[in-house]
């Protein structure tokens, strides 16, 4: 049988990650393939390792064992500028901003650092007009330019974590990782966080982690579940959703109050 439909090249492959922690195993044998363009949810109950997955991923922590290929090569054990200079970038669940600072500073902060210009007094007009463009667009990207000039401490929570999104998508990623990208929101903000999520993922690969089953059923292409470190489930969200290990291990517990 031959098929002319090309394969979709894989953004993220790890093949048997794993994560231990004195002796505790974390991340357990982890085969994970996101395939680019498509975005990707990490779901399971608390301590399940999403978390540890996410900092094996990015070069915070090391695996014990295991690779992690980003877009076909080999990042296994790379410091984590090094990873985000292979176009992987994450977003965190705590937000880390500056209340006195407007959102254009933060992101005026986020593209000086990128390029090391910072603290330089004779950058061209020039680049400073392209830098303002730049900036003008991340905050256009996430919805912000009415409140571009505001001080960050007066803006609501959601659009907080918009801003920290703008911060994220400075950095010109390919593949974005968001730890739970809409915690602690209102359902406003939520369906206002899918949209923006559904908008920002178009050109990129997206991989996130939510306990929001309806943030998961809205945007992910395809869902895998952990469960103590290791793959549970994996596959398309409908389907994810009907097996009954997944049921007893994590959407029975989710629904079940
Ligand atoms: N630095 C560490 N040292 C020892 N154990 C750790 C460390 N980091 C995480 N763990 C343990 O590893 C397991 C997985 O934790 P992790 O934070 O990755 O889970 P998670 O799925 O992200 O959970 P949550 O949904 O609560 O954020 C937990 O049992 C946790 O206690």
């Amino acid at each position: 049988m031959t098929s002319t439909t090309p394969t979709p090249r894989c953004a993220l492959r790890t093949e048997g990650l794993t994560k231990d922690f004195r002796g505790f195993r974390a991340v357990s044998s982890v085969d994970l393939e996101v395939a680019e363009g498509t975005v990707h949810a990490l779901v399971g109950p608390n301590g399940a390792g999403k978390t540890t997955l996410f900092n094996l991923l990015t070069g915070f922590l090391k695996p014990t064992s295991g690779r992690i290929m980003v877009f076909g090569d080999d990042v296994t054990g790379m410091a984590p500028e090094r990873i985000t200079h292979r176009g992987v970038a994450r977003s965190f669940q705590i937000t880390s901003l500056f209340e006195n600072l407007t959102p254009r500073e933060h992101v005026e902060i986020a593209l000086q650092g990128l390029t090391n210009q910072g603290l330089r007094f004779w950058r061209s007009e020039k680049l400073l007009g392209r830098r303002r463009d730049e900036v003008d667009r991340l905050l256009a990207e996430v919805g912000l330019t009415e409140l571009a000039d505001k001080p960050t401490g007066l803006m609501a929570y959601g659009q907080k974590r918009a801003l920290e999104l703008a911060l994220v998508l400075a950095v010109e990623p390919k593949l974005l990782l968001l730890d739970e990208p809409t915690a602690g929101m209102g359902i406003e903000d939520v369906d206002r966080t899918i949209e923006l999520v559904r908008r920002i993922a178009e050109g990129r690969t997206v991989v996130f982690v939510d306990h929001n089953m309806h943030v998961v059923g809205q945007l992910a292409d395809r869902v895998t579940v952990l469960q103590q470190g290791s793959v549970l489930a994996e596959g398309p969200y409908d389907e994810v959703r009907a097996d009954p290990r997944v049921i007893t291990a994590y959407l029975g517990e989710a629904h079940s109050a």
